[in-house]
């Protein structure tokens, strides 16, 4: 993946996609222009949703997202790798606060980044990280999945972009994608709170609600950025969408 070309160039796409950016190949999803016009529901977020079959769908009843709903997955290594994910999409929700566009905006990642990612999250990963037995190594500076290296390194060339609607792509993928598996729970939810803590932080009312910002923020901003900039979006949608299969591949080994 060639995420330090960029990853909203053609190699983005994916391995089919034509050489030409503008995700107008025979293989690309069509454009936003071209898809409104048909669509039942014009939103650009479901535009960016449908583009990223299928690996939207595959990580949505990935066998590992069902094992957790289950309470049967080995959650030592996906947890270890999800902390440092976590760490650089924390750094992610900064920059959002940085790079809105009104004070309006900026107001739910601020609040997100202050009680949910730095305290409810924070204190389920210490202590889901000690009932795994994970030692200080693995919870601050553990040896990296190439899966975890590739997604660091995409969240933060969106941080680094301090564009607005990149920035919002790749949060947005990771936060709705994540409400689409945990909302396929059912109680009884597991009794284990490594489980359902687990469940309980990525669904429900005010994880829909978050969520529901999010695919706000760019349905607001989408359809104006030009053909060109939503490309530029879908490219990080995409790519996201594509490491989050592969972040649940790896966590299954
Ligand atoms: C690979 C991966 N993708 C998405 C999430 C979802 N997520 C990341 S930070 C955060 C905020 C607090 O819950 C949430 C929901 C994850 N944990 N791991």
């Amino acid at each position: 993946m060639e995420i330090e070309n960029g990853a909203a160039d053609a190699h983005a796409n994916g391995p089919h996609a034509s050489a030409d950016a503008h995700g107008n190949g025979p293989h690309d999803p069509p454009t936003y222009a071209v898809w409104r016009s048909t669509a039942a529901d014009p939103a650009f977020s479901e535009w960016l949703r449908s583009a990223s079959e299928p690996d939207w769908t595959a990580v949505v009843t990935h066998p590992f997202a069902a094992a957790i709903i289950s309470g049967e997955a080995d959650m030592r290594r996906y947890l270890v790798q999800d902390f440092q994910f976590v760490d650089a999409f924390t750094a992610l929700l900064g920059a959002a606060v940085a790079a809105a566009d009104r004070f309006e905006s900026r107001v739910p990642f601020g609040r997100f980044l202050g009680q949910i990612v730095t305290d409810t999250e924070r204190s389920y990963f210490h202590r889901a990280l000690a009932e795994l037995g994970a030692g200080a190594d693995d919870v601050i500076s553990p040896e990296l999945e190439p899966v975890t290296v590739r997604f660091r390194a995409l969240m933060d060339e969106a941080r680094v972009s301090q564009e607005y609607p990149v920035i919002l792509a790749v949060l947005c993928l990771a936060e709705w994608i994540y409400l689409g598996w945990a909302s396929r729970a059912a109680e009884p939810l597991p009794e284990r709170f490594l489980y359902r803590e687990w469940i309980d932080l990525h669904s429900g009312p005010e994880f829909e609600a978050w969520v529901g910002f999010l695919r706000g923020e760019l349905d607001r901003i989408g359809p104006s950025l030009g053909e060109d900039g939503q490309a530029r979006v879908l490219g990080f949608f995409r790519e996201a969408a594509r490491l989050e299969r592969g972040f649940f591949d790896m966590a299954e080994g």
